[in-house]
């Protein structure tokens, strides 16, 4: 039940794919060396929010990140959590999250649901439309993507449905520092689960990234918590505390959903 988690938390360079999986191989190979079991990356990670040229360095189906991931995930048997791709289809590009396994197969995907206006991303991406739910070694999670932390309801949508860890991944301003830490910890306390949350480093032309990535028990406790630079986090969470807790008090149980949807 005791899994190794380690966030890469990156400095993302702007609009620049290659440069990003030069960074990301180096990252992850300093991470397997300690043997982790789910390496988790952050949003947009391949180009960053260089979203006027989303024509040409979207990744197409994600083809180049998934193969990336499924090679890494086998050499060292390690399951990703593996950040999100702006995802270019024939109905315009999403932003999407990809789960792969130690064997080297994506197990699921999920692409965010709500936009984040602030940064632009309406003008640019199409919203997703389903669920975040995931298996990795036979456990159930749920990951979703930055600005979804904002609605507690959607995350409790995946609790309802058994997730006992929420993996966040996020490019999250600076100057909101105090809303990601206590939204993080807020959404950890009301779902009694574990979160994950994994934040970039670094600036780009618009905006100076908080990092701060975070690793938080279904207590709302901190295990473990990023500066600001880039660095790779990592913590060792125990999913027996999830049912210990959810046994403590039984909000599960306790809701009136029939009062409230
Ligand atoms: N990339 C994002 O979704 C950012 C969300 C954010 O900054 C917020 O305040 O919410």
């Amino acid at each position: 039940m005791k899994l190794k988690i380690a966030c890469l938390q990156m400095d993302i360079a702007f609009g620049n794919p290659e440069k990003n999986y030069q960074n990301a191989e180096k990252l992850i190979e300093a991470a397997a060396s300690d043997q982790p079991d789910i390496i988790v990356l952050p949003e947009l990670w391949t180009t960053g929010y260089d979203l006027t040229r989303l024509d040409t360095i979207a990744d197409k189906g994600a083809l180049q990140t998934i193969e990336f991931l499924k090679n890494a995930a086998k050499k060292y048997n390690v399951n990703f959590v593996g950040g999100s791709v702006a995802n270019r289809d024939d109905k315009g590009v999403k932003n999407t999250l990809l789960i792969i396994n130690r064997e080297g197969e994506l197990s699921s995907e999920y692409s965010k649901l709500h936009l984040f206006k602030l940064m632009d991303e309406h003008l640019y991406l199409e919203a997703g439309c389903e669920k975040g739910l995931f298996k990795l070694d036979n456990h159930a999670f749920a990951g979703v993507i930055c600005y979804d932390i904002r609605f507690p309801e959607w995350i409790r949508a995946h609790t309802t449905e058994g997730a006992e860890a929420l993996f966040v991944v996020a490019e999250w301003p600076a100057p909101r520092l105090s809303h990601w830490r206590n939204l993080l910890i807020a959404r950890a306390i009301e779902n009694q689960c574990f979160v994950i949350a994994c934040n970039r480093s670094g600036s780009d032309p618009n905006n100076q990234f908080a990092g701060h990535s975070l690793v938080i028990d279904p207590w709302g406790e901190i295990i473990a918590e990023a500066g600001a630079d880039e660095e790779i986090l990592t913590a060792e969470i125990d999913l027996k505390l999830v049912g210990e807790i959810r046994k403590q008090i039984p909000i599960f149980e306790d809701r009136r959903p029939d009062y409230y949807k």
